[in-house]
């Protein structure tokens, strides 16, 4: 018997009744994506250290953590966004499907079209609603027998048909922000990717278009992986099945690097996590 084992920590604030991906997490065992060691540099400033992750197939994986922590330099190697970054480099190794993401016969581009991105504000291309959906596929070089119903369906399943299909050809610009917001899923769901990445999709967002935006990513969830960052604690602790908590660590140099420091079912996270900072953080006592 082990006496001198520390209790438990008590219970804390955001406890979280209002998940509806309590339980048993849908086909989480699949592990889609892998971070091994991974450190990202920004030049010579080492922004991310030393981050090993799994990341399970129709997932919801919410990364959360204090300004600065990492959340979106770790966000964006997951599909190659960071090459777009002078100086940005990927130590370590993420790999798809055990397959290295960061090869050097792998296609960034193709990369991008599975594991696909939103980001924080809205950015439809000054193009019809139409053209949105369609740009993808067309670029992409997909062959598709019927673009209308490609559209269609992307528009149906980002929750966005009923509200544009009389407008179609009219500007996407015209459109609200979370309709914005939603035409930006569609879009990346035209090119049928695995994964959507998502950088804080509702920071632009007012409350009800917030609340679409997660029933809609609770039904993407059945059919996709999703990897969402955001500074909303209530938001990860509704939306997601598995919590990975960030912090920046200053070392002897006086150097910060955001590390991972706990990572597990958001349950667990948000009432009985392991680690005394996840704790603080949760409860608002620390970032
Ligand atoms: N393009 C860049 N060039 C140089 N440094 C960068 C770049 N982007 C991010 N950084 C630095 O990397 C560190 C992590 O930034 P990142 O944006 O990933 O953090 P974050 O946790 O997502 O922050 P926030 O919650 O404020 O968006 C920060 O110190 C930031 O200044």
């Amino acid at each position: 018997m082990n006496s001198t084992r520390p209790a438990p920590p008590p219970p804390v604030a955001l406890v979280n009744p209002a998940n509806r991906n309590e339980g048993a997490p849908r086909g989480g065992d699949e592990q889609v994506l892998r971070l091994e060691d991974v450190s990202i540099f920004y030049g010579d400033y080492q922004a991310v250290r030393g981050v090993d992750m799994t990341i399970g197939r129709h997932q919801i994986t919410a990364l959360i953590g204090p300004s600065g922590c990492g959340k979106s330099t770790v966000l964006r190697s997951l599909n190659r966004m960071n090459d777009l970054i002078p100086g940005a480099r990927v130590a370590g190794r993420v790999t798809f499907h055990g397959e290295d993401l960061y090869a050097r016969d792998v296609d960034p581009i193709e990369v991008r079209r599975r594991i696909g991105m939103v980001f924080q504000k809205p950015n439809p291309f000054p193009k019809s609603i139409y053209d949105n959906i369609a740009y993808g596929p067309r670029v992409t070089g997909m062959k598709v027998s019927n673009m209308d119903e490609l559209v269609e369906k992307a528009l149906r399943r980002a929750a966005l048909w009923d509200e544009v299909k009389d407008k179609l050809k009219q500007s996407a610009l015209a459109l609200s922000g979370g309709q914005q917001q939603r035409l930006c899923i569609a879009r990346t769901i035209a090119v049928s990717p695995e994964v959507i990445l998502m950088d804080e999709p509702c920071s632009a967002l007012d409350p009800i278009a917030t609340s679409k935006i997660e029933d809609l990513m609770f039904e993407l969830s059945r059919d996709y992986t999703i990897v969402i960052v955001t500074h909303n604690m209530q938001q990860a602790a509704r939306v997601s099945h598995r919590t990975a908590f960030f912090t920046a660590e200053v070392d002897e140099q006086g150097e910060r690097h955001g590390r991972l420091i706990e990572y597990d079912t958001t349950n667990k996270i948000f009432t009985n996590p392991a680690q005394k900072r996840t704790e603080e953080y949760i409860t608002g006592r620390f970032g």
